[in-house]
């Protein structure tokens, strides 16, 4: 990817009306499951990211045909849970930590052998969190040294129901685990530190595999099939939530955000936002084939620093980098803590947010789970998103309040979420250009 900056700077308040894409998460179950179902699974509202492209790939890979009739549009014939071809090379998960995480557990599970790579960032982040569980349910796994990509998977593996208790709150095992039970023998349980999403479990269920989940919890046997059903994926949340902070922070915005899933899995920072002080209404909320969608309308408002309640960390854990943003432009200030796993993302999310924020003038004292974070945001200049496309977003949003245009170096990443990021947030009013990177 070549690189790419943005040079961002107060503009107009935000107006008008947003329709953010489609959602990771879904998109990325729903590619999964449409494959292994017999029959053709047609997705509207797919997410048109390179992480998902690169799910999408993989599975073509394996065998699954994969049409794409119109952007946003995906029919998938699915091949059966036993259908999936040994591919000819090494499986490019791209940047995608969920794509990777996933695809181990259904790996797990065929008869050939694979092998799991990504690019610079993931092939950093720590693999055994699957690989562990899944070694226990009769999987084998390599990783390079250190439990880190690529991952070598041993096909034809018998694999055994197990019950699982996480010691990490994350959708990625919960749902590796629960794709590998479709395989096993017996019943797969996994219990969860703290809920996370549970889009692996509703959709397992959408395509009639029997599963049985609480927050916090999910078990499934194997020996069922998956039959094909169609999906309507939601706005994505995450990627609304620079919309969100980006228009309580710019006085004069009134902002429409249409169709954006309401998982309560993933509105924390609705929640911790409120909590700050921010007018954010929800409206025509529907319920579609168990999805909860809404438009929201944000106005300006004056906000303070708060405490974010821990409990509230996994519902909005890709959020953290906005939330830094609206801390940063609060009065008094806020503290985070019980989010160590931010420093395990597509960057160490902590680090990058503080340097970034320090640079444009903010304080912000380093914990090893979390921060404390004071505004103002006083001064331009240049900053680093890491390749991280949160953080790119997160930077473009703090320009939005600082008195000199800042610099957000490295951004082309952002495809991976938010393709069209920067027509769609200079068309509300934000002020950011696009520049190539000097040499
Ligand atoms: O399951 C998913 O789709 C995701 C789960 C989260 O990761 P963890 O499970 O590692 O917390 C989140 O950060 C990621 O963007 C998407
Ligand atoms: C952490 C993220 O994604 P992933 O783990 O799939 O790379 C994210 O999108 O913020």
């Amino acid at each position: 990817m070549d690189r790419q900056d943005w040079v961002a700077r107060p503009g107009r308040p935000l107006r008008g009306r947003v329709r953010v894409p489609g959602d990771k998460s879904v998109s990325h179950r729903a590619l999964m499951l449409g494959a292994l179902a017999e029959g053709e699974t047609r997705i509207h509202g797919f997410l048109e990211g390179a992480d998902t492209v690169a799910t999408a790939r993989i599975l073509e890979q394996m065998g699954v045909r994969i049409e794409a009739p119109t952007p946003g549009v995906r029919h998938v014939h699915g091949v059966g849970l036993h259908g999936l071809r040994a591919p000819e090379g090494p499986l490019d998960c791209g940047n995608s930590g969920t794509g990777m995480r996933l695809l181990a557990g259904l790996l797990a599970g065929q008869a050939f052998d694979s092998e799991l790579v990504g690019d610079r960032s993931l092939s950093t982040r720590p693999m055994r969190r699957v690989v562990d569980p899944l070694g226990a349910m009769g999987a084998r796994i390599g990783t390079a040294d250190g439990g880190v990509p690529p991952l070598r998977i041993q096909g034809g593996q018998p694999l055994l129901g197990t019950d699982h208790v996480l010691a990490v709150a994350s959708a990625q095992v919960k749902s590796a685990l629960l794709l590998a039970g479709l395989y096993a023998d017996g019943r797969t349980s996994v219990v969860e530190p703290r809920p996370t999403r549970d889009y692996t479990e509703r959709m397992l269920a959408a395509f009639g595999w029997p599963v049985e989940w609480s927050p916090g919890r999910a078990a499934l046997g194997g020996g069922h099939r998956l039959v094909a059903t169609d999906v309507e994926v939601p706005g994505d949340f995450s990627s609304a939530a620079f919309f969100l902070v980006a228009a309580t922070v710019v006085p004069g915005s009134d902002l429409l955000l249409t169709g954006v899933g309401l998982d309560p899995r993933r509105t924390g920072l609705l929640e911790a936002l409120r909590r700050m002080g921010a007018d954010i209404e929800v409206l025509a909320a529907r319920s579609r084939a168990g999805t909860e969608t809404a438009d929201l309308r944000v106005r300006h408002a004056p906000l303070s620093g708060i405490e974010v309640p821990e409990a509230l960390v996994p519902d909005m854990i890709d959020e953290f980098p906005a939330l830094f943003v609206a801390a940063a432009c609060a009065r008094g200030e806020t503290v985070v803590r019980g989010a160590a796993e931010l420093r395990v993302k597509e960057s160490d999310r902590i680090a990058a947010m503080a340097v970034g924020l320090r640079e444009l003038g903010a304080t912000v004292d380093e914990a090893p789970d979390g921060a404390v974070i004071r505004g103002p945001l006083s001064r331009g200049g240049t900053v680093e998103a890491l390749g991280d496309h949160r953080i790119a977003m997160a930077l473009a949003v703090a320009a939005q309040c600082t008195p000199a245009p800042v610099r957000v170096r490295d951004v082309a990443n952002v495809a991976t979420s938010f393709p069209g990021f920067a027509s769609l947030a200079a068309g509300a009013g934000m002020g950011l250009a696009e520049e190539p990177a000097p040499e």
